[in-house]
């Protein structure tokens, strides 16, 4: 039998495509209350659920959530994604305070379960993301780079998960290149403890918490004669929606664990 174009079910428009049903953990949070308010504005996404600190997690569940957002505390996200896989949930996640001992559970968890997505981004921000790709690309070509991450005074973690990834990812460069350490005269003898900033991975990281601040950083790079300066400023946590709702609408797309959105935005 033949089909005319007049036969064929019509294509659906995004209108009548079916929605996403989308939980957020932490929704009473500056980041969350953010969350539920852009996916609830979105055409293509529905808000079934919004779980705070003690709500019953299997609310997501029981909403029939097909994505849940996580924008809790790092000493809670682990049990939550956990919760999520078992219950065959993608997961976004924002939440920072992942190490690569964390990442590696995960995708223990994950081994299982081959159709589930967990996406986890320490910055959703295009900006950031681009600061910290700018960054690797550039520190190969200085002697010298250390990075300074300025927040809000209600951050419970420091340094930043940003500033803690764009090290490793300019550590990393950095020795794909074979640069040698910074130059630093420093001697521990001679200066007060924590003055010199964390060290990640051979990479000094100084954390400011400061009023009025939202979430901020620059990567500072020296050379002879010159330095390089690269800076990022969410004004507003706006900043990180649109990075939010495209991985809730790509995670369903992209099984396994998948860290940061730079993938996405195909960089
Ligand atoms: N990836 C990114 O782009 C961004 C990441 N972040 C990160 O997101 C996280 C949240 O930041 P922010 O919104 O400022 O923090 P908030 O403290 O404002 O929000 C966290 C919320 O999560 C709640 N919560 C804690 N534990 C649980 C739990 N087990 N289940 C459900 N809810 C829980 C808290 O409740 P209660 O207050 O009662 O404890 C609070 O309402 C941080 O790790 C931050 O670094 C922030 C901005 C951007
Ligand atoms: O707590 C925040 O505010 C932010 N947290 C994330 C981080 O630790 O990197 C992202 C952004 O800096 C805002």
């Amino acid at each position: 039998m033949t089909t005319s174009p007049d036969d064929a079910p019509p294509t659906p428009t995004p209108a009548e495509a079916p929605l996403i049903s989308v939980g957020v953990l932490g929704a009473r949070g500056r980041m969350g209350t953010e969350v539920c308010r852009a996916v609830d504005e979105a055409e293509d996404l529905e808000l079934v659920a919004m779980v705070d600190e003690r709500d019953w997690l299997f609310n997501v569940a029981d909403a029939g959530a097909q994505v849940v957002v996580d924008f809790t505390r790092p000493d809670s996200v682990m049990e939550n994604i956990r919760f999520c896989i078992d219950q065959n949930i993608h997961c976004v996640v924002g939440t920072t305070g992942f190490d690569e001992q964390r990442l590696a559970t995960i995708a223990e968890w994950l081994r299982p379960k081959p159709e589930v997505g967990v996406l986890i981004a320490p910055n959703f921000g295009i900006g950031a993301v681009l600061l910290m790709r700018f960054a690797a690309e550039a520190a190969r070509f200085f002697p010298s780079v250390e990075i300074v991450e300025l927040h809000h005074p209600a951050k419970v973690d420091a340094p930043s998960g940003t500033a803690a990834r764009t090290a490793r990812l300019v550590a990393a460069a950095r020795r794909a290149a074979g640069v040698p350490a910074a130059p630093d005269a420093t001697r521990e003898s001679d200066s007060l403890p924590g003055a010199r900033g964390a060290d990640v991975e051979g990479i000094p990281v100084h954390a400011v918490r400061l009023t009025g601040l939202v979430a901020h950083q620059e990567v500072l790079m020296g050379s002879s004669g010159e330095t390089l300066t690269l800076r990022h400023d969410s004004y507003d946590r706006a900043s990180f929606m649109p990075g939010v709702l495209l991985a809730v609408r790509e995670i369903g797309n992209r099984p396994g664990l998948t860290v940061g959105i730079e993938s996405l935005l195909g960089l």
